[in-house]
């Protein structure tokens, strides 16, 4: 085989391992936690060398088609960066590897909250309407935060079309590669205060959360509560997370 050839069987065995590993999550567990708190974790799904890989992606330039320097935006402080077509192989992994397993979540969800879109089982079925409403670039990302850095409670919102859940995964270790820098959420309820949450992630882990909104089962019928999420300061070092949107922008 050839030097490319062997990088190409390297690859397509490594997107196979990792689309086994999220297949192999506790999916029905998962589930439970999503519909209970609007957040679930599947602990170490990256190795430590795929999260060096993924990180490792900042800074070359052919990889993005944008960047955001957040304090310009009022969005925090830090960066990130939007991934160009086509996606490196992990990141497309994790977008077509994730998307099945949500889909029956995200239908549920918008049945509870009487929504009438529901999404197909295939992500290219929903790009392609995406892309049919001019949601046509690429919304997965890369984000870098040095010392001081924060990320303002915010929701991933491109356009009509959203798919209500998305993928967080935290690429640095905290206490070695970083301090402080805790992933928040809050959920806003209808005439109540809203609830904080702190996600306790490690290297590798990935996070499951309700990009926006989803249902609450209540004791009178289910409820819509409104979800945010961000990252509190960075006190020190250096913190990279990617971030798989299901939706393009438009
Ligand atoms: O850096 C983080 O943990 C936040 C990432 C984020 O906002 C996102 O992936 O949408
Ligand atoms: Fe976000």
């Amino acid at each position: 085989m050839s030097v490319s050839e062997t990088a190409g069987v390297a690859t397509a065995v490594a997107t196979a391992s990792l689309e086994a590993r999220i297949a192999a999550a506790d999916w029905p567990q998962l589930a439970r936690d999503l519909d209970a708190q609007g957040h679930a974790q599947i602990e170490r799904l990256l190795t430590p060398a795929e999260c060096r890989a993924l990180a490792g992606l900042y800074t070359d330039d052919a990889a993005f088609r944008s960047r955001v320097v957040m304090a310009r935006h009022g969005f925090g402080r830090g960066e990130y960066r939007y991934f160009a077509h086509p996606l490196p192989a992990l990141v497309a992994t994790l977008r077509g590897g994730f998307y099945p397993h949500l889909v029956p979540i995200a239908n549920r969800w918008h049945a509870a909250m009487g929504l009438a879109t529901r999404f197909p089982p295939r992500h290219a079925e929903f790009i392609a309407r995406c892309h049919a409403a001019g949601q046509t670039r690429p919304t997965p990302l890369l984000l870098q935060y040095g010392e001081g850095d924060y990320n303002c409670l915010h929701q991933d919102l491109y356009g009509e079309h959203v798919f209500p859940l998305q993928v967080v995964l935290l690429l640095s270790e905290p206490g070695r590669d970083f301090e402080g820098g805790e992933f928040v959420m809050t959920e806003q309820r209808p005439r109540m205060q809203s609830r904080p949450m702190v996600l306790p992630l490690r290297q590798g882990d990935a996070a499951v959360i309700a990009v926006h909104e989803r249902p609450v089962q209540g004791t009178r019928g289910s409820y819509r509560v409104w979800l945010r999420h961000g990252v509190s300061r960075v006190r020190a070092g250096r913190r990279h997370t990617a971030g798989v949107i299901f939706h393009d922008a438009a």
